[in-house]
């Protein structure tokens, strides 16, 4: 197995760093040891442990899953899991989260909706609190559906895990790092990687850069798989050996006042204990959180004439029972080279009967032209930065109310942080300035290389419903619709009618 060494800011929040190694592979039996011989041999369970461990096991799968889909492992730790004082609803609760989508908590909506990046707050906000559900379909109790949600957050979790009993939790980070602590080991996550939390795991979370932002699928009842890769053979796309998986990492001692903040039906529960989750001396087994560098991505496009479905570019998938049919499949726009001839090369203009949410994490998206921020909005924003330092009550307050409302003004395009949704057969394509500088002359463009950006849909085949907030959010780009509306008639012809 490969490994991979890279620094990652201790969990106690020290300023000190760590050493993290990885594991390698998707879908792998791994196996752990942070001291030599805490793993148990022969069997998973013995009458005693090595070093007086605790065996439990965390299924991720239905005890009878079929061996191919089957996934379980094995933790070795200190105090189990089960020592803690009752849960209770946390206060405060937390009112943005959602898990089961009804008339209730969100609603239909079909019109074509984007959002300006959300600003990173400048109040303490950690990850689970920086987290909002922006839409999803289905139910976390029946185990058949997804949510979207977004964070920003600019604090490390203090002396709290938080653990997801809904679904798997699939992060997009887009601007800081994430260094997660889970109870397999620690994984640091850059923007430009993605970290697959699963169902029932005990994770916290650290920002070593401080303000952070980025996007999460959760997916109910299913996991993340690879896609099949059919024609394309044996090779391509995410290979499994990229994936990385954390070491066993222990904390030894007891811990004066842990907090478990469980999501449970979309609300949050705490628990009390007097000892770290993050105690596990060695594991074993397949059910295991992960991570993957999105530029490790092995990318397959036309050589020839016309635009491929983007399923091309499925990273991951978490399937329903219904073959070639996504809950939720996580694809990718990265860098790579266009070369097809006369071929309109952005994506076609399209409905879908899949529902297509879009993030950006850097650069700029293909099918839609960032606008230049106007000369007088960007002197605007020069002009409040210097006032605010001479007017301190309330000025950075009024300063960004005040940009704000400037900027609701302008069409800032689909920026990194930004998103978009497109949902059941709601039409999109190319705007009206990428469609017409495309078309140009008539004339290819040669091969061309997209470079320096990367850009993300999750597409489901359940229709979203989006929640109000979301709808409600003064980063909501009212003018979207506008990109198309420039759209002319090329159509010429010589016969009468
Ligand atoms: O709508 C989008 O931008 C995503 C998308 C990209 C593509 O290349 C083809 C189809 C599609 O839905
Ligand atoms: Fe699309």
């Amino acid at each position: 197995m490969e490994e991979e060494k890279i620094p990652c800011k201790n969990i106690n929040g020290s300023d000190s760093t760590a050493e993290v190694d990885y594991l390698s592979g998707f879908g792998n039996h791994f196996s752990s040891e942070a001291i030599p011989g805490a793993l148990p041999h022969g069997q998973n369970s013995p009458l005693m442990c090595p070093y007086g461990l605790y065996a439990e096991q965390i299924s991720g799968t239905s005890f009878t899953a079929p061996r191919k889909s089957n996934q379980r492992s094995w933790l070795y730790r200190i105090k189990p899991s089960v020592t803690h004082e009752p849960f209770k609803p946390r206060v405060p609760s937390h009112e943005k989260l959602v898990s089961e989508f009804n008339q209730t908590n969100s609603s239909a909506n079909p019109t074509q909706l984007r959002w300006k990046p959300v600003e990173i707050p400048d109040s303490p906000t950690d990850f689970i609190d920086g987290l909002f559900t922006i839409c999803g379909a289905g139910s976390s109790f029946l185990r058949h559906g997804y949510a979207i949600h977004m964070y920003t957050a600019n604090k490390s979790m203090e002396n709290s895990a938080f653990c997801n009993a809904d679904g798997d939790f699939l992060v997009v980070p887009q601007k800081g790092r994430l260094c997660v602590t889970t109870e397999c080991g620690k994984l640091q996550v850059s923007p430009g990687e993605v970290v697959v939390l699963p169902q029932g795991f005990r994770f916290s979370i650290d920002l070593p850069d401080g303000p952070s932002r980025g996007y999460v699928a959760e997916v109910f009842g299913t996991h993340f798989q690879l896609p099949d890769l059919g024609p394309i053979g044996a090779n391509g796309l995410a290979s499994s050996r990229d994936f990385l998986v954390p070491t066993a990492w222990f904390i030894k001692d007891p811990h004066p006042g842990y907090t478990i903040v469980q999501k449970f039906g979309g609300e949050l529960f705490t628990a009390r204990q007097d000892f770290s989750p993050f105690n596990v001396v060695a594991w074993h087994g397949n059910y295991v959180p992960y991570k993957y560098d999105l530029s490790k991505f092995c990318p397959f496009n036309t050589v020839l004439i016309d635009h491929g479905d983007p399923s091309i570019n499925t990273v991951l998938t978490a399937p329903t029972e219904k073959p070639g049919v996504a809950l939720l499949d996580f694809v990718i726009f990265p860098p790579r080279w266009l070369t097809a001839e006369n071929t309109f090369r952005p994506p076609y203009y399209h409905r879908n009967c899949m529902s297509e949410f879009m993030g950006l994490i850097y650069g700029k998206y293909e099918v839609k032209a960032p606008e230049v921020m106007p000369l007088w909005l960007d002197c605007v924003g020069k002009l409040a930065n210097i006032l605010s330092s001479f007017i301190p009550v309330h000025s950075q307050i009024l300063k960004n109310a005040w940009l704000t409302s400037l900027q609701a003004k302008t069409d800032g395009g689909f920026l990194p942080g930004g998103a978009s949704l497109h949902s059941c057969m709601t039409p999109h394509g190319p705007d009206t300035k990428t469609f017409e500088e495309t078309v140009g002359n008539g004339k290819d463009a040669g091969p061309f290389r997209i470079r320096d950006t990367m850009a993300f849909m999750f597409e489901s085949s359940l229709i979203p419903r989006v929640c109000p907030w979301a709808l409600e959010s003064p980063h909501m780009d009212h003018n979207y619709y506008q990109c198309w509306i420039g759209l002319r008639s090329h159509f010429s012809c010589e016969i009468d009618g």
